[in-house]
């Protein structure tokens, strides 16, 4: 075929959807799932609830870790403020290029910065190099392995202040053990689980937390 299944979704995406219309490029890319071929985007029911966290907390600087097509990135960036921004991190160099082209499709690459590189590395960066004082949002969504290395180096960057929110998808499936135990044992968090169904799958069950970051500034 040549091509890869991120090729292939991309192309069905500037064939059907809406240019500069971010509903328009969700509801053509859950459409592509469902018809021709599963993704690994956070989907309908996960994205629902990500819509409702960035609609009441209404943050000013996010941070993606695991942009993959760029589903979730458009999916928190078409709910942002004007002013506001999300910067998402994909190590993967061929993810990273479609998804470039997927928040172009959606019109939202002056509020979505797509990074190309190791989330560690970047997020030592933060503040010197991305200018970025405090996170507000911060949606773990990378090897799922990572989280906690990443959610510990965000707290040692102290880029976190009282109420922000993380966000970590696939709790359940593939899982995040390391990291369920780490936030739910720590007193700088107040978490909360849903039982969510898996990407489009009807018949099976993942699961995402969210922890309000309570601790010291
Ligand atoms: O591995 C996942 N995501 C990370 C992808 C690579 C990230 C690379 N990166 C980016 C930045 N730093 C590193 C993932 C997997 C699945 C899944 C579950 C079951 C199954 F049978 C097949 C797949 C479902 C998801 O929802 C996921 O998110
Ligand atoms: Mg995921």
């Amino acid at each position: 075929k040549g091509t890869t299944r991120e090729q292939r979704a991309l192309k069905y995406l500037k064939e059907h959807a809406r240019q500069g219309d971010p509903d328009s490029v969700l509801e053509t890319f859950d459409e592509f799932c469902r018809t021709q071929e599963w993704a690994m985007n956070a989907a309908e029911e996960k994205g629902d609830i990500l819509d409702e966290i960035v609609r009441e907390l209404q943050p000013t600087t996010c941070l993606e870790l695991g942009t993959y097509c760029g589903y979730s990135a458009v999916r928190i960036a078409r709910n942002l403020s004007p002013s506001a921004r999300l910067i998402t991190i994909e190590v993967n160099p061929d993810y990273a290029a479609v998804a470039r082209e997927v928040v172009k499709l959606a019109g939202l690459q002056d509020k979505i910065e797509v990074i190309n590189l190791d989330s560690a590395d970047v997020i030592r960066e933060l503040k010197t190099k991305y200018d970025v004082t405090k996170l507000d949002l911060v949606f773990l969504d990378h090897w799922k392995y990572l989280y906690i290395r990443d959610i510990k180096l965000i707290e040692e960057e102290k880029l976190l202040k009282k109420g922000s929110v993380v966000f970590a998808d696939n709790v359940i499936i593939p899982g995040a053990p390391g990291y369920l135990e780490y936030i739910r044992g720590s007193k700088n968090y107040k978490s909360t689980f849903y039982s969510v169904h898996f990407e489009y799958m009807d018949d099976m069950k993942d699961g995402v937390e969210k922890s309000v970051y309570i601790g010291d500034e």
